[in-house]
């Protein structure tokens, strides 16, 4: 199956990741965007600094000040038939999907260079408002090796493997607002009780 993230050749940029478009239909975006823009929403938080864009975390937060992984509030009702669709999408069992982020980009606010926390696994995000370009970047020991794919509106992406392992992600700063709702299965061991 083409997607977005594969060349002529139908190889993935990047091995690991994969995309598809239309997820959600339009209502379900305006209505998913209405959601997330209800639950309080607060400054994402970096050893100190304030981020431009904001985040409410489900079932798992990852408190990035501290850095430890705390258990959360249960996701929401409204939250579940989007993480049903998104771990089809990704061939996961719903239930893996234990961590959900919300996060609003308003004109501006981006996300800097990363690579998700290890103490989750498979990360799986729709993407509402305005398309972004995710850059992805590799170090290698002359530079690093670059590449980007889009993000199109009510489309949604599944990084895994190499590229969520190996390699680096951020998005720029953009001129108009994008949600984003990404979905976490945890990393085996991340939970100290073996649960
Ligand atoms: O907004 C997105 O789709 C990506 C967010 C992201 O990279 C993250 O929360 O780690
Ligand atoms: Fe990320």
């Amino acid at each position: 199956m083409a997607t977005l993230f594969t060349d002529l050749f139908d190889t993935p940029v990047i091995p690991g990741l994969s995309s598809g478009e239309d997820i959600v239909d339009r209502e379900e975006e305006a209505d998913l965007i209405a959601r997330i823009d209800a639950e309080a929403l607060s400054p994402f938080r970096f050893q100190g600094w304030l981020g431009k864009r904001v985040t409410r975390s489900f079932g798992w937060h990852y408190d990035f000040d501290g850095g430890a992984l705390a258990e959360g509030e249960p996701l929401p009702k409204w939250l579940l038939p989007l993480r049903r669709r998104a771990a089809s999408f990704a061939d996961l069992g719903e239930d893996t999907l234990e961590q959900a982020l919300l996060i609003r980009y308003d004109p501006g606010a981006g996300i800097g260079w990363h690579r998700d926390r290890p103490v989750f696994g498979h990360v799986v995000g729709i993407s509402l408002g305005a398309e972004a370009t995710m850059r992805f970047r590799r170090r290698r020991p002359d530079g690093f090796l670059r590449t980007s794919a889009p993000l199109a509106q009510r489309s949604i992406y599944h990084m895994a493997g190499e590229v969520r392992h190996e390699w680096e992600h951020s998005i720029a700063e953009m001129d108009e607002t994008r949600w984003s709702v990404t979905f976490r299965s945890l990393a085996n061991g991340a939970v100290p009780d073996g649960r």
